[in-house]
Formats: structure tokens, sequence, C-alpha cells
């Protein structure tokens, strides 16, 4: 079976992590394949982060307290106390960050998370499939941080695969069931309704109008959910990064933008994509974007 030195694991309160409360937990897929690269031991003593825990008790949570303080590092998996996730027990769990283990009602563990508030990730798991969140089991990490909190839930799923030989269904790779898949990025432009239909404007037309039309667009190669240059990409980067509205355009999409890629150098006076128009006027391709977004500059001028 395969461990984890939690002993070697760094804690750097510095690191900063995806604000995100409902962070993905790292690979299934290493949980699929044999452990075969991490050392072999059963030993899991070898968890070292400091743990107390006063959640012990249930009349405690019959009290409704306002929240549970579970002041500890990490028990293992088999000996941290099981919470129902009953209506009256709303509001009782922590907001620390930690690894969590939701169990549906006949007791078989759906899933394991990690989470920066486990409270509110919970939450969502509950809306989204409160059929499968009967009760649930919470460790803290102190001084979380993506090293801490990775190394606690890879000891918790470790385990758990240790004792059923089994990943959670929550965690198999491709359920969606447990996580929010990625907001799926506006679609690219498209400049015909393909080859099929004979243009009666001239492209250079269409460009123009579609420049005037839209505030910032950014004509692309490739699309903007999966640019196929590291030019485009990283102009997409800086546009997404900066939260604004824009369109993109595929110049190297030949069904719908046929001939785009040579008639728009030819529009813009310029050789290379990418190349970004704000209000109809060309700004520049990614040096020049680079250059303004470094300066602090980008996100007034596409506002
Ligand atoms: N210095 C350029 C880099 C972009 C670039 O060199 N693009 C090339 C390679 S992707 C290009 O578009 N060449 C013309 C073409 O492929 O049609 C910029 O700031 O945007
Ligand atoms: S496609 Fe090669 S550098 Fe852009």
């Amino acid at each position: 079976m395969a461990t984890i030195n939690l002993i070697s694991a760094k804690i750097s309160p510095s690191l900063r992590l995806n604000p995100s409360n409902s962070l993905r937990p790292l690979p299934t897929l290493c949980f699929l394949s044999p452990l075969s690269t991490h050392s072999s031991s059963t030993n899991h003593n070898f968890l070292s982060l400091k743990q107390t825990s006063n959640l012990s008790t249930t009349s405690k949570l019959n009290n409704k307290p306002r929240s549970l303080t579970i002041v500890s590092a990490l028990k293992k998996l088999s000996e941290s106390d099981s919470i129902s996730l009953s209506s009256e027990n709303d509001g009782v769990l922590t907001s620390d960050s930690g690894v969590y283990a939701i169990y549906d009602s006949n007791g078989e563990l759906q899933f394991i998370g990690l989470a920066r508030s486990v409270a509110a990730s919970v939450d969502v798991h509950r809306k989204k499939v409160p059929e499968l969140c009967s009760s649930i089991k919470v460790g803290i990490v102190e001084e979380p941080n993506k090293d801490s909190l990775t190394q606690a839930w890879k000891s918790w799923m470790e385990e758990h695969i240790a004792a059923t030989g089994k990943v959670p269904p929550g965690n198999e790779k491709g359920n969606i069931t447990w996580f929010r898949p990625p907001p799926q990025k506006k679609p690219d432009l498209r400049l015909t309704p393909g080859r099929h239909m004979q243009l009666t404007v001239p492209l250079e037309q269409l460009i123009d109008r579609l420049v005037k039309e839209n505030k910032v667009v950014a004509f692309i190669k490739g699309s903007r959910n999966a640019p196929l240059c590291g030019f485009s990409q990283k102009v997409i980067g800086m546009l997404d990064n900066q939260g604004v509205e824009y369109e993109s355009v595929n110049v190297l999409d030949e069904e719908y933008n046929s001939g785009l890629r040579e008639t728009l150098k030819s529009y813009s006076n310029w050789p290379t994509f990418p190349q970004v128009f704000v209000n109809g006027e060309l700004v520049g391709g990614c040096d020049i974007l680079t250059s303004m977004y470094e300066k602090g500059e980008l996100g007034s001028m596409l506002k």
C-alpha cells in the first residue's frame, strides 16, 4: 500500500491557493493506476500534522453550536467522527479548511474532497446531490496550503482504497456529480454561415462590421477554448484575466472564416496574429498587449 510522508510536507502559510472554496481534489487519475511511484508501507502513523478534536459528541451537535471548531491536525479517516448531515445539523460544519468524506444513507463513502471552507463546499454538494449526502467526516488541516491540503486528501483517499480496494465513486475519473465543471467560455464568432454559402459581400466588409459592432475583438489562431498558438493563448489569457467581455474569431477556421487569415492582414495592415481590435481600431498583437498588461493599462483600455 502506498503512503505519503506528511512529515516532509512543507507548510508554508504564505503560499496562496485558488480562492475557490470548492477546490478540486487533485488527480483521481493517480488513484486509478497502481500507486507504485509512492513508497510502500501500511503505516499510517506518519500523519504528523498535530491533531486534536473538540468535536466529539452528538450532544454537542444537538445543542446546535454555531460552528464546530475542530482544532486539530488530521485524524485517520477511520478514526474521525461522523456527523449527520440532517437539516437539524445545518450550520454546524466548520468553515475552516480541510478534507471531508461524504457518506450516503447506506454508510457508503461517496466522495472525498478538500476545501478552503468545508462548510461552503459541503453546502454546494448538499444542494446538488442531497440524496447522496447523509453524513460526513471532517479533518481540519492546520496552516492549510496547497501541499498540506493535498497531502491530507491523499492520506484519506489512500486509507479508503487500502481498506476497500475502491476509489469513492465521486472521485472516479469523469464523474462530474461532485465537481462543478469549469465554466465553458463563449463560442468564437464566425464571419460566414459556412463555405457552402456563396458570399455576396466582400470579406473586408464583414470584418469591418464585426470589429465596429463589437467593442473588443481578438482574431486568434484556434478557438478561445483551445488556442493553437502560444501568442494567441497569451492574449486570451490576458483578456480573460481582465474579466472584460470580448469576442474572438478563429483565423484558422477555413470552414466558417474562409480567406480571413490573409484578408485580415491587408485590412489591418498587420502581418501576424493575434490581432486585437477595440472600438473598431487595431490595438496590436501579443507584444503590444503584453506591454500594456504589464503597465496596468490594458484594463482601462478595454473598458
Ligand atoms: N510579435 C507578434 C507575435 C505573433 C506572431 O509572430 N505570429 C505569427 C506566428 S503565429 C503569425 O501570425 N504569422 C502569420 C501567419 O501565420 O499567417 C505579436 O506581438 O503578436
Ligand atoms: S502558430 Fe506557431 S508561433 Fe503561432
